[in-house]
């Protein structure tokens, strides 16, 4: 560790500052209009800096999210704006950050921090394991989507960005109730990151497309098209940003819609979960193709007992879990975690172990995304009583996988 660096708030006065060591770091040059974007985010963020005297070397921010877990939600903040200065890589800069994000986070009660990776090799050390995993789905837009079931028949609506956020909110926050790793969306976090005139990473898109289904809302997708080239023969592209449905059924009717757009050759959605329905309704899986996969939200508990008596249980279990944690020293040990009628507490304990884990494979089972099984298979975990992590997995089993598709 660098003794000369000391971790402190960075004021408002220093946002700038800290916006030019990002964009140092991420080799940026946004324009005016989007570094204002990001001058508001930091405005409204935690922010750690490292200072090496007056200089500031490091940022580590952080959005104020509230994260749907199973059963319920948990303050969680959202870990974003990750820099050091490249003349301080390597000398522990990050790592005291990342430290002292852990004990305000313990100091005033915040069990669990998230963030995206911008390299998947970095968090783990931190603790950080994957709590979501996303899916790029592409369809062949060129003949209608081939279905095993039937669509809903209601008729669709275009609903434009300014009247979206009304419509959707409050649906999103149904899907959020049953999905863990969503965070709350506030009505400027809707209009700015979702429903902006222009897609901060490619400009040739369209604006935002909204179509909706059913009254009251029962589904509703959020695209974004660019057209082809008819010279380089390149077909046009329609985006899928995020697509909600109540049932299979609506689900099937905005997939249709969405692959039958004329000038449209391809239809591509980034981020589906692993168990989206239209993986098993495509009649034509030479039609619908997963062609590529990554980890998405990465989850930290910061600590392990509150997080895991804050969400719901599937099953009733008693465990003595041994964790392994060299950065939030309240986790390391060993703790009974008891599950009776739903309800869950977990304490410090002397119990000989059943399970081991590290504290990143435990946040990757927290939302029900791994299985401890897998982990206790694939050499991560270690199994002291045979079954234990078979019945953890059933007490952890969720309805649906965790997912999300709010990047930050
Ligand atoms: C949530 C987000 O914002 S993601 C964005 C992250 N930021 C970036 O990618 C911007 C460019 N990169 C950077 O600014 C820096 O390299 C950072 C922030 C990734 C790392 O900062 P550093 O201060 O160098 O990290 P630090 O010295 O604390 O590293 C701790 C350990 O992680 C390892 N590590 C850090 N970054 C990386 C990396 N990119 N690849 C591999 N290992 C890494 C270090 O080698 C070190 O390992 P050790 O403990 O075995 O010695």
């Amino acid at each position: 560790m660098d003794n000369d660096v000391v971790f402190r708030d960075i004021p408002e006065a220093d946002i700038e500052r800290a916006l030019e060591l990002v964009y140092l770091a991420f080799h940026g040059r946004p324009e005016e209009e989007r570094r204002e974007h990001h001058r508001r985010l930091l405005q409204g963020c935690e922010r750690i800096g490292a200072y090496d005297g007056d200089t500031l070397v490091g940022t580590l921010c952080a959005f104020p999210f509230t994260m749907s877990v199973p059963g319920g939600e948990l303050p969680c903040p959202g870990v974003t704006f990750v820099s050091v200065a490249p003349t301080h890589r390597r000398r522990g800069v990050l790592s005291g950050m990342m430290r002292e994000l852990f004990r305000r986070c313990a100091a005033d009660g915040r069990p669990m921090a998230a963030l995206w990776a911008s390299e998947s090799v970095i968090y783990g050390r931190f603790g950080y394991g994957e709590g979501t995993r996303g899916l790029l789905v592409e369809i062949d837009a060129r003949r209608p989507l081939a279905l095993r079931i039937e669509p809903d028949g209601r008729p669709l609506r275009l609903v434009s960005p300014e009247d979206a956020p009304e419509l959707l909110a409050p649906y999103y926050e149904r899907t959020r109730a049953g999905r863990a790793g969503r965070i709350a969306r506030t009505e400027r976090w809707w209009r700015e990151e979702w429903l902006a005139e222009k897609d901060s990473d490619d400009e040739e898109l369209s604006p935002p497309r909204i179509v909706a289904l059913g009254e009251p809302l029962a589904g509703y997708a959020i695209y974004r098209t660019r057209s082809g080239d008819e010279d380089t023969g390149r077909p046009g592209v329609l985006w899928v940003y995020e697509i909600e449905a109540d049932s299979p059924h609506v689900a099937a009717a905005l997939w249709r819609y969405l692959v039958s757009i004329d000038l449209i050759g391809v239809v591509k959605a980034w981020g589906r979960p692993a168990d989206d329905p239209l993986l098993l309704f495509a009649a034509d899986r030479d039609q619908v193709k997963v062609t590529a996969e990554w980890p998405g939200l990465w989850v930290r508990l910061v600590d392990a007992r509150a997080a895991l008596e804050s969400r719901s249980w599937a099953a009733d279990i008693d465990l003595a879990l041994e964790v392994r944690d060299g950065l939030a020293p309240g986790n390391a040990g060993v703790h009974r975690l008891t599950v009776k009628d739903g309800v869950a507490s977990c304490r410090p304990s002397e119990d000989a172990p059943d399970l081991t884990f590290e504290v990143r494979d435990l946040a990757a089972c927290y939302l029900g995304g791994t299985r401890a099984a897998h982990a206790v298979q694939a050499g991560v975990a270690t199994e002291h009583t045979p079954g234990s992590a078979a019945l953890l997995d059933a007490a952890l089993a969720t309805g649906h996988l965790p997912h999300t598709v709010d990047e930050f």
